[in-house]
């Protein structure tokens, strides 16, 4: 499915916007800890924040506590690990789900499965662990693998296919969960959600938005379901300037 590139939905005043983080607020880059903020992000979110009464929410496979750190005084609400963490403004951030997860041995087991292959990146996360092949992308079939292994042997976890990465997040989890949860509470509750992100994950998010009524747009290239697309992190960073510009 290729969306028309032609138009994008308006922002008003009743909109909820969320927005992923890697590759639509954030250029990719070769490791996570490697992605730049654009100079001006902060400032644009916070200026969307406050023109849409506090409607903007972050939501990211990342997890809170790194979200943080890249955009420390965003005072909206964080969904972080694909939606198995919520954090309100600059408040505690909570658990999603009630899975018991033995995170630490995940971790381990993860470690153990690919120690023949350092090129291999392995991020440990709160809720779970990502795989990073970008280091040598003929590691895929091998972190697939790997991946695969550890979700049969862990059923309360699943895979979520990444870019360039493969990574294992509690069942229950989700972006869509995080976005149904977000738009039951104030201040996103009867507003229309726009949803932009660049990967898998945020395909159920995007749909979840579009059947409340309102719109996804993708972030790149690739098959989507959103009606909307634009072409990488600059290109929705003028757009948001301009739909600031209509909603002072
Ligand atoms: O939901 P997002 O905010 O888009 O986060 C998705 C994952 O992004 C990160 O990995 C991706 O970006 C890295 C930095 O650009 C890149 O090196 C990697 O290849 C990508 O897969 C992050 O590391 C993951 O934890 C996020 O789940």
């Amino acid at each position: 499915m290729q969306p028309p590139a032609l138009s994008l939905p308006a922002l008003t005043a009743n909109t909820a916007l969320f927005l992923d983080f890697d590759g639509c607020l954030v250029e990719i880059a070769p490791r996570p800890d490697a992605v730049s903020v654009p100079s001006g992000l902060a400032d644009r979110l916070e200026r969307l924040h406050d023109a849409l009464g506090g409607a903007v929410a972050l939501i990211s496979g990342r997890d809170v506590a790194d979200l943080r750190r890249y955009l420390p005084g965003f005072p909206g609400a964080m969904a972080g690990s694909h939606g198995a963490e919520l954090a309100l403004g600059g408040k505690d951030i909570t658990a999603t789900h009630d899975a018991d997860l033995d995170i630490p041995a995940l971790h381990a087991a993860a470690a153990r499965a690919v120690a023949a292959h350092p090129a291999i990146l392995i991020e440990r996360k709160p809720h779970g662990v990502a795989l990073h092949y970008r280091a040598d992308p003929s590691l895929r079939a091998v972190v697939e693998e790997v991946m695969q292994h550890l979700a049969d042997a862990h059923p309360d976890m699943i895979l979520q296919p990444a870019k360039m990465a493969v990574e294992l997040r509690p069942a229950g989890s989700g972006k869509d969960g995080a976005l149904d949860r977000l738009m039951a509470m104030p201040p996103f509750a009867g507003r229309v959600p726009v949803y932009a992100g660049d990967d898998l994950t945020d395909e159920p998010a995007m749909a979840r938005a579009q059947a409340l009524g309102g719109d996804g747009i993708k972030i790149g290239a690739g098959d989507t379901v959103a009606r909307y697309r634009l072409d990488d992190p600059a290109a929705l960073g003028r757009w948001l300037d301009e739909a600031l510009g209509g909603l002072r």
